[in-house]
């Protein structure tokens, strides 16, 4: 049954070994990076590149069935080769997915065969449990367990903390809740006490919640840094990304760009939903593409003037799609310097801890 124990720090468990009996490979890897059709690839004592074999190609078409961050594939490579071709996925035991837009059955896939999403959300202005219902609704349906997050508690009064939860606990929403400030460290070790060896996490939420300040401090280490590129003289910055990394505990983490993408999305709906009357409004604009902030016959203007709209409210709308374009727009600029597959694969060692 264990014939892949070596996996297991991994990720590996019984569940796979049992998908992996019929197959015809005994090569088994785990995906740990796509930029495209380039697949960064680990088992036990490597980290390689992978592409998907022809004829699978050739049989799969939807975008669920190519490989994810977080599959396990089975593959052929020859002794000395460097490259792994990969001939089939194993079932995915849990994934988090979202619907491609208008499309009834293709999916965008974001991650697979997590334990645990945790769904992160700045208690200072990102807190809206609307948009906690539908990250978890999205992570519920892809069989994950689900744990809620509320950071920046350093910034809001403790009272605020306790309502917000309150208000959570109240929506119906019985998932564990922790809290905790990057700044003061408080929560930081019972969130770390919760990260089990072999066990695969990721987190979600929308941009500047404090994700990435968070995996620093888990890994201890100024990584998912931004790294000084000179190049013709002028300072170019690239990021390194690093999707699949395994703590000091032996805890795996993935952080990608896809999460960072879906972060965004996730908080462009959620907009939706908690600035509704703002959406709707909208509508009576003059400009079609009115932006809410100055232009002449604007009808949510016009609202806030006559009271019908809190001016606070329209604020923080505008805060929230700001951000979002933003971070749309760095996100194009990363995955654009972001190409330097080498470089990727050797900072992906690292944090893998390989050779
Ligand atoms: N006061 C306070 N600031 C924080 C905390 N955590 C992060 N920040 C700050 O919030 C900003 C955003 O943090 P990031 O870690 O980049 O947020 P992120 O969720 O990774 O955002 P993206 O990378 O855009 O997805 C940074 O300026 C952090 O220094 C916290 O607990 N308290
Ligand atoms: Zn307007």
């Amino acid at each position: 049954m264990d014939k892949h124990i070596e996996l297991n720090g991994l990720g590996w468990n019984d569940w796979f070994e049992q998908q992996a009996a019929d197959m015809a490979t005994d090569h088994i890897a785990r995906v740990a990076a796509v930029d495209r059709d380039q697949l960064l690839l680990v088992d036990e004592t490597h980290a390689f590149r992978g592409r998907v074999a022809g004829g699978y190609l050739h049989r799969h078409h939807l975008s669920q069935e190519l490989p994810c961050v977080g599959d396990w594939v089975c593959l052929e490579k020859a002794p000395g080769d460097d490259v792994g071709v990969v001939r089939a996925l194993l079932e995915r035991r849990t994934l988090l997915r979202r619907k491609s837009a208008g499309d009834a059955i293709e999916y965008q896939m974001i991650a697979s065969n997590l334990d645990y999403v945790v769904i992160v959300q700045s208690c200072h202005f990102d807190f809206n449990v609307n948009r906690l219902e539908r990250y978890l609704v999205m992570v519920l349906d892809g069989g994950a367990e689900p744990c809620i997050l509320l950071t920046k508690t350093d910034l809001v009064a403790p009272e605020v903390v306790a309502a917000q939860i309150a208000e959570i606990r109240s929506a119906g929403i019985t998932a564990p809740i922790l809290t905790l400030s990057n700044i003061t460290r408080d929560g930081v070790d019972d969130l770390t006490r919760l990260l089990l060896p072999g066990k695969t996490y990721c987190f979600v939420g929308s941009s500047g919640v404090g994700k990435s300040t968070l995996i620093n401090q888990l890994i201890g280490l100024e990584k998912l840094e931004t790294k000084s590129v000179s190049e013709s003289g002028e300072g170019r910055h690239t990021t390194v990304r690093r999707e699949l990394i395994r703590l000091d505990s032996g805890a795996l983490v993935i952080d990608n760009p896809g999460m960072r993408e879906f972060g965004i999305l996730g908080a462009a709906e959620g907009l939706g939903v908690s600035h509704s009357d703002i959406t709707t409004l909208s509508s009576s604009c003059r400009f079609r593409d009115c932006s809410h902030s100055g232009e002449p016959g604007c009808a949510v203007h016009e609202a806030v003037q006559s009271g019908a709209i809190k001016r606070e409210h329209l604020e923080n709308y505008l805060k929230l799609t700001e951000e979002s374009e933003f971070h749309q727009m760095s996100y194009a600029e990363k995955r654009k310097k972001d190409r330097d597959f080498g470089k990727f694969v050797k900072s992906v060692k690292k944090d893998l801890k390989l050779k």
